[in-house]
């Protein structure tokens, strides 16, 4: 069993709430990310479950038991952070070793366990070298393997991929969902990467300013986002917002343009509203009766495909485009709307008005 639940984390450092009633219910078995910007409390989410930092409010519950007084060590979790310095005089059999020497497992237990894992990890022939002779890449697979080799409740990860060149971080994702499946293992994973969180989680809680704004699958933080910062935070290119107001069977700009109202939200005329739309819901290259009307502003290629920005009165619009797309800025350009994937916000509060009848 590896269930965390943290019911109404609070913590201050002075001034600063960092968490201001976090509540996370992981699932045992799942990979369940904690996806927020720069300062939003994820680290101590993180430190606050483990037991290394002191509450001022709030539950940590392990396997249904209430864990929040235990000692870190009682808790049997183990943390990987970004930078796990490997011992430079060990060869990578003996790093991996290590945790298990330190419980006194038997050499044939130990043997077999970094078997395992080096094979799961792909580093089989590497285990008789010592740090100073592994890539980077190398060396942070072998910490890795250090880190999983015991069998905790959970696994509690601090943006471990953080510190690798792209294409070892997008390889590597796909070798934590594949070791995080043969594992069957809890991992509670922080990050600020929101493509590493919509690739492997099983489960995503979004923070910001130490409060959670939403807990879902990736598709639904994707496709369902409870509120506009949500929508602009998950997503690449970032979700276009154009402030606007339904009016009878229409929704009416900000800057003039119309469309035809969404039969799925319910918010009544005159109330003031934003249409989120993303860049794949958007195209320059059909003409229908749900499109607005703008000017190129700029292109934007990004080699599998080209966002183009679209000028909308004095809003931008990003839409993605085929790689061969060209046009002039300033040229005259239709923009189809795919209203059933849209989105749209209270413009005072920011919550979704995107739920009903959908
Ligand atoms: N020991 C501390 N003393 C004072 N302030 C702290 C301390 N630890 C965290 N904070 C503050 O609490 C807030 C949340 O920090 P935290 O490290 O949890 O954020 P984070 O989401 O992990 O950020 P990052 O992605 O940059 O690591 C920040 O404003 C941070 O400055």
């Amino acid at each position: 069993m590896g269930t965390v639940a943290a019911h109404g984390l609070c913590k201050s450092f002075g001034k600063v709430q960092a968490l201001d009633g976090v509540t996370l219910d992981v699932p045992d078995g799942s990979f369940f990310v904690v996806l927020g910007p720069s300062g939003a409390g994820k680290t101590t989410t993180l430190r606050a479950i483990a037991g290394l930092e002191k509450l001022d409010a709030g539950s940590v519950h392990l396997d249904g038991r209430d864990a929040t007084g235990d000692a870190p060590a009682a808790r049997d979790l183990a943390m990987v952070f970004q930078n796990y310095a490997l011992y430079p005089r060990h060869t990578a059999y003996e790093n991996i070793a290590s945790p298990l020497r330190a419980r006194r497992c038997s050499s044939s237990e130990i043997a077999a366990a970094v078997e395992r894992m080096s094979s799961l990890l792909h580093i089989e022939r590497l285990l008789q070298r010592r740090p100073a002779q592994l890539s980077g890449g190398e060396m942070q697979r072998v910490a890795l393997a250090r880190a999983l080799v015991r069998h905790p409740r959970a696994f509690l990860m601090d943006e471990p991929l953080t510190n690798l060149d792209l294409k070892l971080r997008v390889e590597m994702r796909t070798e934590l969902t594949r070791i995080h499946r043969s594992l069957g293992a809890t991992f509670v994973y922080v990050t600020n990467d929101q493509v590493e969180a919509l690739s492997m989680a099983d489960h995503v809680a979004v923070l910001k300013e130490g409060k959670v704004q939403q807990v879902g699958t990736p598709t639904e933080v994707y496709e369902r986002p409870a509120n506009k910062w949500v929508a602009g935070f998950v997503g690449s290119p970032p979700i276009s917002l154009l402030a606007c107001h339904a009016e009878g069977d229409r929704l009416v700009g900000a800057q003039g343009w119309t469309l035809p109202r969404p039969r799925w939200t319910t918010a009544e005329d005159g109330r003031a509203l934003l249409l989120g739309l993303r860049a794949e819901d958007l195209s320059v290259e059909q003409r229908r009766d749900a499109s607005l009307s703008g000017e190129l502003y700029g292109i934007e290629p990004l080699g599998d495909r080209t966002v183009v920005d679209v000028q909308v009165g004095t809003e931008i619009l990003k839409v993605k485009a085929r790689p061969t797309v060209t046009g002039t800025p300033g040229e005259r350009l239709l923009v189809t709307v795919d209203l059933d994937r849209a989105h749209l916000f209270d413009a005072d509060t920011g919550l979704s008005l995107s739920e009903a009848g959908r």
